[in-house]
């Protein structure tokens, strides 16, 4: 791997290592050993067992497995892949409605077994539905839409393969810019002004093709279907006013435990940049800034590992500041910009696909009176038409402006 060597301060890619950002690209392992057949059935089949009201009667019958036979990181991070999807279809297939308290044992107590050898909470998180679920048609082909798909999917459709998917390959083209983040971090520590702009320059190309990535989301996700129903499924159960207490882990712990719900405050490479350019995101509307620094509890304990090296190593703000040099302070300014757009860009796309439906729902709702099922997550604003979610988007995204480095 590439690695800034120095005293004291290390920071390495190992590709080997388990959880590294690689692993992101690296083929996930779509089989675990037969023994595990009850958990993958399940959980290749959830659509249509939560639309045929089959899914809790399917795990009353399953057997509580043993996690011995689980191989190494891929086949873990594929168990509890397969676990979380079952685990939010058995939460949520009946809405907000009929939510479920406790958690069976026969789910639980893998699960849980499993999250604590990952360092994961036992709820399903990004690293799950996005960075590990995913198989390519053809081994040997290209990382596109056309040559992907995941491997579990909530009810909602191709707009769960759209989400997820995009997700995928927005992350997927933030790998460039990552792996120029030990380069900075060389370049300050000998003081080598051309190498850090040039890596600079990579970082800022890597954010403008992740931004590029993003407009695939218009043709692979519909708006109504990924309002009406995929969202309800990533709710969690954290200060959430449908499971006030939380989930009953059966046979794991006699309180019901409260865990958040899915965000992608939980995606690393977002907070790689924020952390690299020196962004500090502060309290924002219902979104305390430790709401961001909590998510970095649902990462992969590897990418949580990262981050918190480069928070604790130089400071690329303060050398360029300190430098003076007007073209340093021009290619930091353009990373800190292709970040504002992204941001900007993804506010148009939650816009459209949360805000406009649920004001189209809200409407429906007078008309019939009735009121649709709302669930806790962050995509799910309740009754507010999502002022609470576009807040803390805009206020992120107005953070990131300010970091802008002007002439001292
Ligand atoms: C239909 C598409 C999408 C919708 C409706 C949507 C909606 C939202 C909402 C409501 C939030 C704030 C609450 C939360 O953290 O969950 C959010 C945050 C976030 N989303 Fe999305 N999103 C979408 C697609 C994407 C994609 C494709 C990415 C690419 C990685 C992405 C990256 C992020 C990030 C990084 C955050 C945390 C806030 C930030 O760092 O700016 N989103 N999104
Ligand atoms: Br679990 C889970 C957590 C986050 C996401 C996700 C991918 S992109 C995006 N913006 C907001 C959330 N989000 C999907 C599943």
């Amino acid at each position: 791997g590439s690695a800034a060597t120095t005293p004291g301060f290390c920071l390495t890619f190992d590709h080997r290592s388990p959880g590294s950002l690689q692993q992101l690209l690296a083929n996930v392992r779509t089989e675990l050993p037969d023994y595990y057949a009850p958990w993958m059935d399940v959980a290749a089949n959830l659509p249509h067992l939560i639309e045929g009201h089959q899914l809790r009667r399917e795990v009353a019958k399953m057997p509580l497995l043993s996690t011995q036979y689980l191989r190494g990181h891929r086949q873990l991070r594929l168990a509890r892949l397969a676990l979380g999807f079952i685990t939010m279809g058995y939460v949520w297939q009946g809405g907000s409605r009929q939510t479920v308290k406790i958690l069976p044992r026969v789910l639980a107590v893998p699960y849980c077994t499993i999250s604590e050898l990952l360092d994961l909470p036992p709820i399903l998180v990004y690293a799950d539905c996005v960075l590990a679920n995913w198989k390519k048609r053809d081994p040997c082909g290209p990382l596109n839409v056309e040559n992907l798909d995941i491997l579990f999917s909530f009810p909602g459709g191709d707009s769960n393969k759209g989400f997820f998917l995009v997700s995928l390959l927005v992350e997927a083209a933030a790998a460039t810019g990552i792996k120029a983040i030990p380069m900075i971090i060389n370049a300050i520590l000998h003081h080598d002004r051309c190498s850090l702009e040039t890596a600079l320059q990579d970082v800022a190309l890597s954010i403008c093709k992740m931004r590029e990535a993003f407009k695939l989301i218009h043709e692979c996700v519909n708006p109504g279907a990924f309002f009406r129903s995929l969202r309800i499924y990533l709710s969690g159960w954290k200060d959430s006013f449908l499971m006030p207490e939380g989930l009953v882990y059966e046979g794991v712990w006699d309180s019901p435990k409260q865990f958040s719900g899915g965000s992608a405050a939980q995606s690393s490479t977002l907070q790689c940049f924020d952390v690299l350019l020196g962004i500090q995101h502060r309290a924002a509307q219902g979104f305390s800034a430790e709401y961001l620094g909590c998510m970095r509890d649902y990462m992969p304990a590897a990418h949580r590992a990262f981050i918190q090296t480069l928070a604790s190593g130089p400071s690329l703000r303060q050398f360029v500041l300190a430098t003076g040099d007007a073209g340093l302070r021009a290619a930091f300014n353009k990373c800190v910009l292709a970040l504002v757009d992204l941001r900007s860009y993804h506010i148009q796309i939650a816009t459209k696909y949360i805000t406009i439906p649920a004001g189209r729902c809200r409407a429906e709702q007078q008309q019939l009176g009735g009121c649709v099922h709302e669930g806790t997550s962050v995509l799910s604003e309740r009754g507010t038409g999502g002022t609470g979610f576009m807040r803390f988007l805009k206020v992120v995204r107005d953070t990131t402006r300010k970091a802008q480095l002007t002439e001292q």
